[in-house]
Order: structure tokens, then C-alpha cells, then sequence
């Protein structure tokens, strides 16, 4: 093999680009995925985030540029390539009738033969029950399936689009453990999401996709520091507006009779220290919004000639 877990890069894009038609599904992504970390690939809906995947495992051509996956050129090496990735797919299409067990039995054996107790382990771990045939499964427990082939074999590298997809908060805190347990025993976790959050708990180093193009590649503790809020602060009568629209990090202020709207960036102190020289009645402060959050990174980022790949 090519490629060994002791190498420094598990996934390399150079101006990896993709148009369909005139459409740009991605365009000039230069990224690398580091041996052994945590990557989140964070993007709103239609950002390009599953056409770079595709890209990567060669089920998409590039119109210009290249990939290389553990070291493998995914075109020229792909069923060898393929043996050393957990793939999950955004859309999962399961064929036929069958049992969710029958169908991981075929996958353990196709990878070379997975011990059986290593595929019930984690249907058990992600309560799905194997005795059911594939099409009477839930959306959620169908993504179950398609996590448990992705994990069996311990590949070197998981690749994941949209894991949460349809799973309920306990099962996305069980798909977090097995991403961190991923990560111990040193494989390499790229997985696309829309959701900060999750990825926020996870990852190492975050890339940002919108339209298209990487907005930024950040260390996912940068990124908290950054957060955006939207706060709603009810009065119990009319304020000024103009106290609150100088205060750090407090921008987009408006008045609506009794009630102020503010977005804040970083500490909530500068604004709740205002707040408190009148009666509050009621404060709501939305979780970090993240198209906001790539908006401040969108203009951080703009005139600047690219973003930092190393960040
Ligand atoms: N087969 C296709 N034909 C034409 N355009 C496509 C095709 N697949 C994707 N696109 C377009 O490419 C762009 C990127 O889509 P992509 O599916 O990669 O985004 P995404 O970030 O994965 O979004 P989502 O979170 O919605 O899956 C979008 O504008 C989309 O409409």
C-alpha cells in the first residue's frame, strides 16, 4: 500500500473543481485533511459539500483539478481505495427486501470478512434492530445502517455525509462517541454537516463551504470564540436605541416598542450590563446561528486572496 497511517496527509484537494452544465458544484477547493483528525465540512444546503465527497471517491469526475486520498489517486486506485474508506452516503438507497442483517452480513463479508460481533456491537450501540427488513426501517434507522457498514472494518479514513441525518439526540451523542473512539484508535474522520454544533463537539478543524467556493478552514475553538447570537431583550417599556447600538460586539439593533433585537458576537456582558440599567421582563438568545457565523466569516475572509489552508 501506497499510503501508510504514519503519513501526514489522509486528503489532499488541489483546485478540485466541479461544474455540472454551467452550474458550479465546487470550484478551486484546496484543502488538506490531516492523518488522524477530525475534519468538519460545514455548508448550507446546495454549498458543494456532497459534490467534493463524490469527487473524492471518484463517483464524480473533476472538471479541473485533482484529489488524492490516501494517497491514491481515486480514479486510477479506486476499489483499492475504497477497501481503506467508511463511506456514508448523504442519500441512502438500501435495494430489496432484505434484513438490515443480511445486508451488513454481505458488507461484512465483501470487506474482507468483519467479525460478526464487531457489526452487532454497534447495531446494539445505535439501537437498531437487525431482525427488520431494510424498507420497513425509519429514515433514522435506515442512516443507522449505513453508519454500522461505514464503522465495521475501522478504516483508516470515514468519510460521511450528513451522518445525523434523521437521528434522534441520544443516537447523535452515540455517533459522537464513535467518532471521538474513531479518532483515539487514529483513523482519519471527514464528514460533512450543516449542523455547528455537532461538528463543534467533534472536530478538530472545520472547512466552510458556501457557493461553491471554501469560505475558510478554521480551528474549531476559533470558531466558538466567534459564534453569532441574535438577542431578544423585552422591556417593560420603550428603550433607546442608540444605547445599545455602540456596545462590542453588538450590531443590527432595532427597537420594536418594548422589545429590542441585536445580534452579538462573543460575550453577551457588554449587552446585559446595558440591558440591566432598565426592567427586564425577558431575554431569548438564539443558539449560534450558522449562516450567520459563516457570514462573519465570508466578510472576515473577503479581499483577503484566499483563506488560510493551515489554519
Ligand atoms: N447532478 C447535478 N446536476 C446539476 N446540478 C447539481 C447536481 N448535483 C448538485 N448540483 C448543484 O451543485 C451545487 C452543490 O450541490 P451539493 O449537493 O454538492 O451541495 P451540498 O452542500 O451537499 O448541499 P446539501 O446539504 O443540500 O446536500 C448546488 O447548486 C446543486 O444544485
Amino acid at each position: 500500500m501506497l499510503w501508510s497511517m504514519t503519513d501526514d496527509i489522509a486528503v489532499r484537494a488541489e483546485d478540485l473543481t466541479k461544474f455540472y452544465g454551467s452550474r458550479r458544484g465546487i470550484e478551486g477547493l484546496d484543502l488538506e485533511v490531516r492523518t488522524g483528525e477530525v475534519m468538519g465540512f460545514l455548508g448550507p444546503n446546495g454549498a458543494g459539500k456532497t459534490t467534493t465527497i463524490r469527487l473524492l471517491l471518484d463517483f464524480l469526475r473533476p472538471t479541473r483539478g485533482r484529489a488524492t486520498v490516501l494517497g491514491m489517486d481515486p480514479r486510477r486506485d479506486k476499489a483499492a481505495l475504497h477497501r481503506h474508506i467508511g463511506y456514508l452516503p448523504g442519500e441512502l438507497a438500501f435495494p430489496g427486501r432484505e434484513k438490515a442483517a443480511d445486508l451488513l452480513r454481505f458488507f461484512a463479508d465483501s470487506r474482507g470478512g468483519v467479525a460478526w460481533q464487531t457489526v452487532a456491537g454497534l447495531a446494539e450501540r445505535l439501537e437498531l434492530d437487525l431482525s427488520r427488513p431494510i424498507h420497513t426501517l425509519s429514515k433514522g434507522n435506515k442512516q443507522k445502517v449505513g453508519l454500522v457498514q461505514a464503522f465495521m472494518h475501522s478504516p483508516a479514513l470515514l468519510i460521511l455525509d450528513e451522518p445525523t441525518s434523521g437521528l434522534d439526540p441520544l443516537m447523535q451523542q452515540e455517533f459522537l462517541t464513535l467518532v471521538r473512539e474513531a479518532r483515539a484508535a487514529g483513523q482519519t474522520v471527514f464528514m460533512s454537516s450543516h449542523v455547528l454544533a455537532e461538528v463543534q463537539q467533534t472536530a478538530d478543524r472545520v472547512a466552510i463551504v458556501r457557493d461553491g467556493r471554501l469560505a475558510a478552514v478554521e480551528r474549531v475553538e476559533s470558531l466558538g470564540r466567534r459564534a453569532v447570537r441574535t438577542v431578544e431583550i423585552h422591556f417593560d417599556g420603550t428603550v433607546d436605541p442608540a444605547e445599545f447600538g455602540s456596545l462590542p460586539g453588538v450590531s443590527d439593533v432595532s427597537v420594536t416598542g418594548p422589545v429590542l433585537r441585536c445580534t452579538v458576537d462573543g460575550r453577551l456582558d457588554p449587552l446585559i450590563k446595558a440591558a440591566a440599567r432598565h426592567e427586564v421582563i425577558d431575554l431569548l438568545s438564539a443558539e449560534p446561528d450558522l449562516e450567520e457565523t459563516f457570514l462573519s466569516f465570508y466578510y472576515q475572509s473577503e479581499g483577503a486572496a484566499d483563506v488560510a489552508p493551515g489554519a
